[in-house]
């Protein structure tokens, strides 16, 4: 396996693959892999040639008072933990080859961006949509692969897609969990043992909702106080929110009709966690 640092190395090595025909799949993250990642890149292994994974924790995406400085990192971790999955490559840019300077052009997202993190973590998700392009011009990928814990991510970078043309397809992957539910996370080593203990019922509660609806329950609010009452009850965490819209499109409903997905963010003392169930209700 690969490391490369250097943006124009990679683009160099993207372009000798390509003229030999070879696919090529990207898996884009922040590092600190765990399963999650890993089933990423194992669905990249899959459907590619060559599969480059980025590592890079993005500091456009973070605000002022987020976790920039002290969000998990263990490069020779991940190392061994993507060579075990056959990664062929691991982009691995510094801050300064991806940003020598602020960018002149920024992105602004301004759909599916005024609710959920979108909402609690402004700008956020132009950072995002401005990193995940810088990838795709390095890696060229023909897919791209993420994990649908980040549902509200997936459905800003279809847009971004669709919008800039980028000739990529974007593959999108269940979230993987512990055995208890709780989804996987690199953010999920800085809980307490207490809060590791309370954190599965973000999860347990997203599927007893799922239970409630199916039973015939159509009404959204009743839902939300559901879940915020068992959160409340079972756990110390601070609610950032619990919310249910349409999905992709994450419009307000009334009757839980169609698509749409439940989502919530709940702040531990050290990590926030997030996570999320999508629900076709005919
Ligand atoms: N439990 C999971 N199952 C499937 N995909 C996941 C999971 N967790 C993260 N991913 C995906 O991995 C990619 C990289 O995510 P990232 O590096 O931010 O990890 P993370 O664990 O989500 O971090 P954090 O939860 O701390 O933000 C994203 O596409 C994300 O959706
Ligand atoms: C897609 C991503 C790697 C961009 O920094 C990040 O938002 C993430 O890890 O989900
Ligand atoms: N997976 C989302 C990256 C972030 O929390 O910034």
């Amino acid at each position: 396996m690969k490391v490369i640092k250097s943006i124009k190395e990679m683009q160099a090595f993207v372009l000798h693959h390509k003229k030999q025909g070879k696919s090529i799949g990207l898996v884009p993250t922040m590092g600190y892999l765990h399963e999650g990642h890993l089933a990423l890149a194992e669905q990249a292994r899959k459907d590619n040639d060559l599969v480059i994974m980025s590592i890079f924790v993005n500091p456009l995406q973070f605000g002022p008072k987020e976790d920039l400085s002290t969000y998990p990192r263990d490069f020779n971790r991940d190392h061994s933990l993507a060579e075990g999955k056959n990664v062929d490559v691991i982009f691995y840019p510094a801050a300064g080859e991806m940003y020598p300077q602020h960018p002149s052009i920024l992105m602004n997202v301004n759909d599916r961006t005024d609710v959920l993190c979108g909402e609690s973590r402004p700008g956020h998700f132009d950072g995002v949509a401005l990193v995940v392009s810088k990838l795709f011009n390095i890696a060229q990928p023909d897919r791209a692969y993420f994990g649908r814990k980040d549902a509200q991510q997936i459905a800003v970078i279809d847009l971004m897609v669709a919008d800039y043309n980028f000739p990529v397809e974007i593959i999108s992957v269940d979230t993987i969990r512990e055995e208890n539910g709780l989804a996987m996370s690199s953010r999920n080593v800085h809980l307490t043992a207490s809060e590791r203990e309370q954190a599965p019922v973000l999860y347990q509660s997203l599927a007893n909702a799922r239970t409630l609806i199916s039973e015939g329950e159509k009404d959204s609010e009743r839902i939300i106080a559901f879940i915020r009452g068992e959160i409340a009850e079972k756990t110390d965490g601070e609610i950032d929110y619990i919310e249910i819209y349409s999905y992709p499109e994450l419009k307000t409903l009334v009757e839980l009709e169609g698509r749409f997905i439940i989502a919530l963010a709940v702040k531990f003392s050290k990590a926030r966690l997030i996570d999320n169930i999508i629900i076709t209700n005919e």
